[in-house]
């Protein structure tokens, strides 16, 4: 039991992003294995829906490796592992607002902050994102031909380069590919790739060990500096700081600044002024999500990656039923050939939708506002019957406002028919709702984030 889940959880941290691990695999405890039944347990009831509607299939998959037979996964409640957790989902998935991030988990700073040859390792870049392995279509084609032309002249072209989109979309992959062409023109540069996350870890640990002089000259020190993610320094006003020092270092010596995010730069909430307006300075572009072409040919590279050939109807297949972004797209690919190697089966598209039955059934549900009533309802931990009723203590009222908003964003429902199945209340009612909730989402980060989490659960 303890070494699948090493094994389980070791590899799902491979497959998804920092936060999406330390948000909804990290959490989870393995209860135990009996007869074909593993039983996990979730900290709440919000993580226990979201993961078994997110990584169940994931994690049955590789039970199903490990134990060499099919396994029935379960998830259980489990509220003693809320002990000592933040109150929201949204607190946990998102980065600590303040710096004040626990020194468990700091990493140190490279040792050799002062070599002057890093090593291929410790630029963290990971060599199988190279351009080659990337698949241009409409949507990206602008990001790629950006991102060649700084690979070519490293800062001497476009400084930084501000690349954003939505999740999965292949930004990250776009920084790595361009790390591993300037490593490859010339080994002896120093690049350094670090998810912002990280980076707020490091100005952390530096304030903790009093060792701002080394992490300057650390930072200040590299050729090309790729920054992932970088809306998680909203609201970090000190690591905001040292990233502003460090930006126009190396701006200033030419050297190459590379950023992601996932909007842009005057969107990003909680970001100084100065910053922005430097993110602005050299060229912004957006990878946008793929069209359904390039989702084919996405699957079908991959598939070929993994050493199987796909038919185009089922490539079409998947394309067409999901939509996206392409992490969703190799998710899908990995169900696929496990499901299809497990039963022994070729890959048709009947093998297709049985190995793919949760994700579809997600992606083909409508949301209603029952729904959004009731997802709101269980991630701030209220009733259903709260969002019809007539109290108004703000622990009710601000997440009533949240399902107002988010049934007038994600369904077709007018004002009207909203305050009606929101206990009859007035059209004026929700418009205030909506105004509100949308005023707060611009301003606070924490906010922005828990309307994230809702949404992406209700949209699957
Ligand atoms: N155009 C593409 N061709 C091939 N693989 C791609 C492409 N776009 C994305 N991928 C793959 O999809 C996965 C997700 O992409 P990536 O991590 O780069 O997304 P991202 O935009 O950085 O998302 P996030 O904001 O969540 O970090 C990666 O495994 C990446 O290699």
């Amino acid at each position: 039991m303890e070494n699948f889940w090493q094994t389980c959880s070791a590899q799902l941290e491979q497959e998804l992003t920092p936060q999406q691990y330390s948000a909804w695999i990290k959490p989870l405890a393995p209860l135990d294995y009996e007869d074909g039944t593993l039983r996990i347990a979730a900290p709440n009831r919000f993580k226990l829906d979201w993961v078994k509607t997110q990584f169940a299939s994931r994690i049955t998959t590789l039970a199903t490796q490990f134990w060499e037979m099919p396994v029935d996964v379960q998830f259980v409640l489990d509220p003693r592992l809320t002990a000592a957790r933040k109150p929201t989902a949204a607190a946990s998935i998102a980065p600590s607002q303040s710096d004040d991030v626990p020194a468990s988990v700091l990493e140190p700073i490279p040792s050799n902050a002062s070599e002057a040859t890093p090593r291929r390792d410790q630029s963290r870049i990971n060599t199988a994102l190279t351009f080659d392995s990337f698949v241009t279509g409409k949507a990206n084609q602008l990001a790629r031909a950006a991102a060649i032309q700084v690979a070519n002249n490293p800062g001497s072209s476009y400084n930084p380069l501000f690349l954003y989109g939505g999740v999965g979309l292949g930004k990250t992959h776009l920084i790595h590919a361009i790390g591993n062409q300037v490593l490859a023109d010339n080994p002896d540069v120093k690049i350094r790739y670090i998810h912002a996350e990280q980076y707020v870890r490091d100005v952390v640990t530096a304030y903790q060990r009093k060792g701002f002089d080394d992490f300057k000259r650390y930072y200040h020190s590299l050729d090309l500096l790729l920054i992932d993610d970088i809306q998680f320094f909203g609201g970090k006003s000190r690591t905001q700081e040292e990233f502003f020092y460090a930006f126009e270092a190396l701006i200033a010596a030419k050297k190459q600044i590379i950023i992601t995010s996932d909007t842009y730069p005057k969107e990003i909430t909680g970001m100084d002024d100065r910053l922005i307006s430097r993110f602005d300075s050299g060229l912004t572009v957006a990878v946008e999500p793929p069209e359904l072409e390039m989702r084919v040919a996405i699957l079908l590279k991959k598939a070929v990656q993994e050493g199987v050939t796909f038919s185009d109807d089922v490539a079409f297949f998947v394309a067409k039923h999901l939509r996206s972004n392409v992490r969703e797209l190799e998710g899908a690919l990995r169900k696929i050939l496990a499901y299809s190697r497990f039963h022994g089966k070729d890959i048709t598209i009947e093998v297709v939708k049985d190995a793919l039955k949760d994700l579809l059934s997600v992606q083909n549900r409508q949301i209603s506002v029952e729904n959004i009533q009731k997802t709101v309802a269980d991630f701030f931990n209220i009733k259903v019957a709260d969002m019809y009723s007539k109290k108004r203590p703000a622990n009710i009222a601000r997440p009533r406002q949240i399902a107002m908003y988010l049934a007038k964003e994600l369904t077709q429902k007018s004002l009207p028919e909203i305050g009606e199945l929101f206990g009859g209340r007035d059209h004026t009612t929700v418009l205030h709702a909506v105004r509100k909730i949308a005023a707060d989402r611009g301003k606070s980060p924490e906010c922005n984030h828990e309307l994230h989490v809702l949404e992406q659960t209700l949209k699957g």
